[in-house]
């Protein structure tokens, strides 16, 4: 299994090139489930989620292929994938495929969309909570679909196809949120979705499908309108940059210190991250094609934070901000409001020398005048980017475990933080 070896202490300068989002990726590459034309998308990460959605894909007929692959020799490789779902040969989505990985639970939109059946196992992915499906189950039916759980999978049927309705999320999801915007795009008549999520991943998605032929509105905003329309064709798309990539090294840079420019990316995204960031006292500053992100001298000043959906503190930051704050001159608060099991990362920052106290979901950190590297273990994905970021300043050697994790979602971590002068190597089986 391969691990992370980072020896800390070295500011970071120069510049990292943002890959695509792989939470717009994934449903975007679900969304060619919905026609027999190709969907070709450029800027697609090249991480193990990704892989792993593509085999999901070929199991229910999707053949792809990749272009644009290596152009440069920075890590901004970007790839354009062409998914072709020509025919779709089974609308079963078993186990071992999907248990791996949350998004591919989302293939049940599509599948009842076009098919008007799918079997698809109860999905896996980041062990950062229950995570059920009652509001994908939920919004589904309110589309005409009858739905029975049975041996740990949902099995949908839509006969005559799903018909438009009025659908109130009572808790604000992403996944729900794409996988309504996808079955109501092919649904007969008028979708109405509210106190739908905000995520610019919506956005992207909705943009996407809209080039395909869709008549989708509001995405983007908590009420969504989608007018069904009876057939999809192919479109090319470009995946959005990744924003919590983007607020990752923007956090990595704000520990260190250092000034780095964050480049194919956008201040918009991650407003109220940034804005965090400033209160820590850091400077981000908007640039041409990016964010400029420094920190010459000063220290870092602690924060109180409370994730939330979008345009809120994102939960997918919390944990590299926490990172963070282990190291500020004074006291931080923050509160995860999404994820009942998401600060894992505390026992292992602890590790490191950092000072953290839990009271349900509320954690204390009490910052420290410097870390001590140690081996750590990565519990989920941006947990362990958060063990990444500590061990950066933490003297001596830390290294992090269970890598695989990382890999879900950060393309390339150790070339892009090397190139600006981090002491980090992978170290492999
Ligand atoms: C691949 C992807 O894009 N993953 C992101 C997506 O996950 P995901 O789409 O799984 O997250 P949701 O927005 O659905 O989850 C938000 C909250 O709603 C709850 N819930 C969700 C569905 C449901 O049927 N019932 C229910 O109770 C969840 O347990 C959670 O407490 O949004 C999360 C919240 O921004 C991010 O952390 C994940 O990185
Ligand atoms: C939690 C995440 O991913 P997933 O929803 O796929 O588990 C994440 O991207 O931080």
């Amino acid at each position: 299994m391969d691990r992370i070896r980072i020896r800390g202490g070295n500011e970071l300068s120069g510049t990292i090139p943002i890959s695509g989002a792989k939470n717009a990726a994934l449903p975007l590459m679900i969304a060619s489930l919905l026609t027999d034309d190709t969907l070709t998308l450029e800027n697609v990460p090249h991480l193990a989620d990704v892989e792993q959605l593509i085999r999901i894909l070929g199991n229910h007929g999707v053949d792809y292929s990749v272009t644009g692959k290596r152009l440069r020799q920075d890590a901004s490789l970007g790839r354009t994938i062409h998914f072709t779902a020509r025919n779709i040969v089974d609308t079963t989505a078993p186990y071992e495929l999907v248990s791996k990985m949350r998004a591919s639970f989302w293939v049940i939109g599509p599948l009842l969309a076009r098919m008007h059946k799918a079997k698809v196992s109860l999905p896996g992915g980041c062990a950062i909570g229950t995570r059920p499906v009652d509001l994908f189950i939920d919004g589904l039916r309110a589309l005409g679909a009858t739905i029975d759980i049975e041996a740990g999978y949902a099995i949908a049927e839509a006969k005559g196809g799903l018909v438009g309705n009025r659908f109130v999320f009572p808790k604000v999801s992403v996944g729900a949120t794409h996988v309504m915007l996808m079955a109501a795009s092919l649904a007969k008549g008028e979708t109405v979705l509210e106190n739908a999520a905000r995520e610019p991943e919506i956005a992207d998605l909705a943009g996407c499908l809209n080039a395909m032929g869709a008549k989708i509105e509001g995405a983007g905003t908590s009420t969504i309108t989608i007018q069904g329309v009876p057939i999809l064709s192919g479109a090319r798309h470009r995946v959005l940059p990744d924003r919590i990539e983007t607020g990752t090294y923007a956090m990595a840079v704000a520990m260190t210190g250092g000034d780095v420019t964050l480049t194919g990316t956008s201040v918009e995204l991650l407003q109220t991250a940034l804005g965090t960031l400033r209160h820590a006292g850091i400077t981000v500053d908007r640039v041409e094609d990016g964010i400029r992100v420094y920190r010459n001298g000063g220290g870092i000043a602690p924060v109180d934070v409370v994730t939330d959906p979008y345009p809120g503190f994102p939960t997918d930051l919390q944990a590299q901000l926490m990172a963070l704050m282990t190291c500020a001159e004074g006291t931080s608060h923050i509160t995860e409001t999404i994820f009942e099991n998401r600060f894992m990362h505390v026992q292992e920052l602890a590790r490191l020398g950092a000072k953290i106290s839990l009271s349900g979901q509320v954690a204390t950190i009490e910052g420290v005048r410097r870390l001590a590297g140690a081996p750590v273990m990565a519990t989920d994905l941006r947990a362990s980017v958060s063990l990444v970021i500590a061990g950066l300043v933490a003297e001596g050697e830390t290294t992090v475990n269970r890598v695989y994790h990382l890999d879900r979602g950060f393309e390339r971590l150790e070339e892009k933080l090397g190139a600006c002068g981090a002491d980090i190597e992978r170290i492999s089986g």
